[in-house]
Parts: C-alpha cells; sequence; structure tokens
C-alpha cells in the first residue's frame, strides 16, 4: 500500500500534480494539505474512477498530522511563485519558513517517508529541509530529494528543438548543479544521442534558454505565476520513477537534487565540485531511495567547467543561506 501526500495541493502546481498521482496505478491512497481547498481539490477528484483513496485536509484539526501520518511519499510544492522581475532568491523570505514547517510535520508524523522538495528557492529550501530533519534525528540523506527534474525535461524539449528531432523524449541530457539561473549545468556533451551544436552562437543560446526557461513562463504569465503544468508533469515524472524503483523496478537514474555526503557515489562529485554538500547530478534510484550518485563531472568539456565554476560559487551561497535559516530558527 502506498500512500502519497501533496503539501500545497490546491495551488498552480498542487492540482495537477495531485491530478497525475491520483491517475497512477502505483498510487493507493492520496492525502491533501493546503492552508485553503485542499478538502474541495480532493472532493474533486475523488469521483476519478482510479484506485487511489482521496482525502484532503486544512490546518485546523490536526490537518497536517492527519495528511502526513503513514505516508510514503511527501512532495512538498508549497509557498509563493514568482512574478516578473522576482528572482527565485526572493522567494526565500517567505518560502523559508513555509518549509521549515512543513518538514517539521514530516520529522514528527513519518519520518521514513521519501521528501520531495519543489518550493523554491530550491537550493536553499533543501538544505532548510535537511537540516530541520537532522534537528530531529530523522534525517536519511537517501530520502531528501530537491526536484529539478523541470530542468531536464526542458532541455529534452530546447535541445530536440534546435536538433529538429519529433520526439524530445527520446532526447536525454544531464543537467547538474542547482535550480536557478547560472547554477543550472546542462551538460549538452553528454546528451544522448549525442548531439554538438552548430556553433559557440548556438550552443550559448541553447544553455542560457535551459537556465532561464523558468523566466519565459513567468514574463508569458505576466504576474500571474510560473510555470505549474510543465513542473506537475516534471515532478510527477520524478515520483513515479521512485515509486518504480521503490517497488524494486531497477536501472532508474534521474537527476536530483541531494546531500552528497549521505548517498553513496556522492563523495567523488562533491570532490568535483569544490566541497559543495548538495548538488543535482544523476542518481541511481533503489528501494531505499537514492542508491548511488553518478559523477558525470570528471568527462566535461571545457565551455563546462567554465559554467560549473559560476555554478559553485553561486550554488554556495544558497546552501549557507538555508542551513543558517534553520539555525535562525531554532534559536525560537
Ligand atoms: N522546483 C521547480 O522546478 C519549480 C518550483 N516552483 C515553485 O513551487 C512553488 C509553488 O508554485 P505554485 O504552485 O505555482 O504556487 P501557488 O501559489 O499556485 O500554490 C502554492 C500553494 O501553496 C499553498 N501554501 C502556502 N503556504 C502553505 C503552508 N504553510 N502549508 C500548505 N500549503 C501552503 C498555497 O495556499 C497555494 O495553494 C513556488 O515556490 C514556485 O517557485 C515552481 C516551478 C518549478
Ligand atoms: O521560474 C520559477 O520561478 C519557477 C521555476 O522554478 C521554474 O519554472 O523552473
Amino acid at each position: 500500500m502506498v500512500k502519497a501526500v501533496v503539501l500545497g495541493a490546491a495551488g498552480g502546481i498542487g492540482q495537477p500534480l495531485s491530478l497525475l498521482l491520483k491517475n497512477s496505478p502505483l498510487v493507493d491512497e492520496l492525502a491533501l494539505y493546503d492552508v485553503v481547498n485542499a478538502p474541495g481539490v480532493a472532493a474533486d477528484l475523488s469521483h476519478i474512477s482510479t484506485k487511489a483513496k482521496v482525502t484532503g485536509f486544512l490546518p485546523a484539526d490536526d490537518g497536517l498530522e492527519k495528511t502526513l501520518t503513514g505516508a510514503d511519499i511527501v512532495v512538498i510544492p508549497a509557498g509563493i511563485p514568482r512574478k516578473p522581475g522576482m528572482t527565485r532568491d526572493d522567494l526565500f523570505k517567505i518560502n523559508a519558513g513555509i518549509v521549515h514547517d512543513l518538514v517539521e510535520g514530516v520529522a514528527k508524523f513519518c519520518p521514513k517517508a521519501f521528501v520531495l522538495v519543489i518550493s523554491n528557492p530550491v537550493n536553499s529550501t533543501v538544505p532548510i529541509a535537511a537540516e530541520v530533519l537532522k534537528r530531529h534525528n530523522v534525517f536519511d540523506p537517501k530520502k531528501l530529494f530537491g526536484v529539478t527534474s523541470l530542468d531536464v525535461v526542458r532541455a529534452s524539449t530546447f535541445v530536440a528543438t534546435v536538433a529538429g528531432k519529433a520526439d524530445p523524449s527520446q532526447i536525454t541530457v544531464p543537467v547538474v548543479g542547482g535550480h536557478s539561473g547560472e547554477t543550472i549545468v546542462p551538460l549538452l556533451s553528454q546528451a544522448t544521442p549525442a548531439f554538438s551544436p552548430k556553433n559557440d552562437e548556438e550552443r550559448d543560446a541553447l544553455i542560457k534558454r535551459i537556465q532561464f526557461g523558468g523566466d519565459e513562463v513567468v514574463q508569458a504569465k505576466q504576474g500571474t505565476g510560473s510555470a505549474t503544468l510543465s513542473m506537475a508533469y516534471a515532478g510527477f515524472k520524478f515520483a513515479e520513477a521512485l515509486l518504480k524503483a521503490a517497488a524494486g523496478e531497477k536501472g532508474i537514474v534521474e537527476p536530483t537534487f541531494v546531500y552528497l555526503p549521505g548517498v553513496e557515489g556522492g563523495a567523488e562529485v562533491q570532490k568535483a565540485v569544490g566541497g559543495l554538500d548538495f548538488f543535482a547530478v544523476p542518481v541511481e534510484l533503489g528501494p531505499e531511495g537514492a542508491a548511488k550518485a553518478t559523477n558525470p563531472i570528471g568527462s566535461i568539456s571545457e565551455h563546462e567547467k567554465k559554467l560549473l565554476e559560476a555554478c559553485i560559487s553561486g550554488l554556495k551561497g544558497n546552501i549557507q543561506k538555508g542551513v543558517e535559516f534553520k539555525k535562525e530558527a531554532s534559536k525560537l
């Protein structure tokens, strides 16, 4: 019996993500939580003729506890999205506290669940989540994931467009680093099937589009939010991969932002990225979650090395900010 939870389920990402989970044969129970409208979304989804039993809770009457108890996988898209002109880091002030409090709930009510953090800025909210779990002595690095799948999905789509390929899903580009601007590093040199941009201009434009794809959607939505449907697709894709691996399927590898010292193979990556504790790399998934971090850094091109340098310096500050937030919060 698999129980999946969405925290922030009434939002732009939360609703379509919940729909995809309700539609999945891998989910038996789906519990939705939000500060508004979660019971309404749950009532709506509950009429769909798939097997998952759906419930919805608000904070009142121990709603978070009821949502999380017995959960195997918790996906967190709770928090505010960007408006034009904002960076993901501008969301920190509000979203850091939201993620902190929700992960406290995870630590108390379902400490063994997989935790998938979507709320931005991912580069900082995942370190916050790790600190909260550590403080409760329940941190299992194999089970905490920053969801960077949308970068991978965009990389496939944008490379397919430039390469003139009809089906983007047949193109895989590893994307490493973090989830914002220059911390997003697509490794075009390791695309499968192999892909070579025509010239440096084409390469640079493609990399920029993958790094700043989020801005494209923020601009197009004109102040009403950021990517929601493509994020729900990407978030579900990652959750599904994890559930399949947990059920024993072998050979599943997905890029995700993990705590390197706690994952097999992570130490090697850590050496290659200036000692950073958190970094997204393709990770082999298994029954316990992150089974093995792969290290694609050794074989990158000279140009990718430069991108990596910019990534490392940006990510360092983002991670530190998340870790320090916990310190402040824990004084309260
Ligand atoms: N990791 C990624 O690749 C991506 C991350 N995001 C991030 O996902 C987050 C959510 O985006 P949207 O769904 O578009 O926003 P939204 O505003 O449409 O939905 C957020 C939901 O969170 C709920 N919420 C707020 N505080 C809460 C709390 N304490 N407990 C439970 N629920 C709470 C709100 O009521 C709302 O329903 C944003 O931070 C956004 O930046 C968005 C796209 C991609
Ligand atoms: O751009 C944003 O703020 C939302 C996001 O993370 C993305 O679309 O990659």
